[in-house]
């Protein structure tokens, strides 16, 4: 087996970046200890508020920014070579497009850049995978912000990247684009492509990534399977049909909650929650609805945050 194919995707060990400032004493600490490993094939989420470290990381990752201390391992490589530069596609925060090149030329250079041979034909179907057809023949310059970032990302898509890392990819993209987007984004992971996203749009990321890591002055302090951090543990929610008997389900094990009809129950596995219905049913009770009592995304992030200290100065 290939070893560089079976290392993680993206494997980062105390990786430290302080941004020194020119004649001054203090730097600003970006990333203090962070520790991170991307599976490869997985749909992978960095969230965190601003000033967390995000864009930091994903430079450090490309090589873009030297970290201070640490070692960072793309696709079993360093970010330093251009060998493993070349597998990796990525859409930056901010985009610098020459605003006098068309399109075609622009994803031109940037698979020269790769060093892959001209591509044309591959360049155009790019641009149609995007949804930007109709603009091939007009300038850059007079793209709008939406259609500048469906630029990027064709050039992020070019050569069938192995790692695509992503920052803030929608931004400034309508609602259908952002669709069209994730559709991209998924037909990409069906092909094995292992993806790194960063965006504030926590709806996106719970509908695109499988992991999530949050980051918060400079430190993953949260990092699994989506589906497990948005889980609750093991409370349910259940409606009954109007007039089931309060006081029988309470003896059964549930719990009313504040909106009418609705009921807590605590049930680690199946056979605990088909008991407690059955003893729910025992005492004439209908159940109508019964959903996990889960959070989304963002309460996730707002309840790890809740804890987390402010962010420091250091003497450089
Ligand atoms: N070039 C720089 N020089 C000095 N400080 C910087 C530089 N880039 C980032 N920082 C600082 O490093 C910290 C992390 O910034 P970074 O941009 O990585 O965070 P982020 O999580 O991407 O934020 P946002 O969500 O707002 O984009 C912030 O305190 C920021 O001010």
């Amino acid at each position: 087996m290939n070893v560089t194919n079976s290392a993680p995707a993206i494997e980062v060990s105390n990786l430290r970046k302080t941004y020194r400032r020119a004649f001054r004493k203090t730097g600003s600490i970006a990333l203090q200890g962070m520790d991170l490993v991307v599976p490869r094939g997985s749909a992978f989420g960095l969230i965190g508020p601003n000033g967390a470290g995000k864009t930091t990381f994903i430079k450090s990752i490309l090589g873009i920014v030297q970290p201070t201390e640490g070692t960072v391992r793309v696709l079993g490589g360093s970010p330093e070579d251009a060998r493993i530069r070349a597998r990796i596609g990525y859409l930056p925060e901010r985009l610098h497009l020459p605003g006098s090149w068309m399109p075609t030329a622009f994803l031109a250079m940037v698979g020269r850049l790769k060093s892959l041979p001209p591509d044309a034909a591959g360049d155009l179907r790019l641009l149609e995978r995007v949804g930007l057809s109709d603009a091939v023949s007009r300038k850059i310059g007079g793209y709008s912000k939406g259609m500048r970032q469906r630029l990027g990302l064709a050039a992020a898509l070019i050569g069938k990247p192995e790692l695509l890392v992503l920052d803030e990819p929608t931004d400034g993209i309508d609602p259908m684009g952002r669709m069209e987007v994730r559709r991209i984004l998924q037909e990409e992971v069906q092909r094995g492509t292992t993806l790194f996203l960063n965006s504030h749009l926590l709806a996106e990321t719970e509908r695109i990534c499988d992991r999530v890591a949050i980051l918060a002055q400079g430190r993953v302090v949260r990092e699994g399977r989506l589906d497990e951090l948005v889980r609750g543990e093991s409370r349910w929610i259940a409606r009954f049909a109007p007039g089931a008997n309060a006081e029988g389900l309470t003896g059964a094990g549930f719990v009313p909650a504040r909106a009418d009809g609705l009921y807590h129950v605590e049930a680690p596995d199946p056979g605990a929650l088909n008991a407690a219905l059955d003893r729910a049913r025992a005492c004439g009770a209908l159940l109508v609805e019964l959903r996990r009592d889960g959070m989304d995304l963002e309460a996730v992030l707002l309840g790890t945050m809740g804890s987390e200290p402010g962010r420091a100065e250091v003497a450089a």
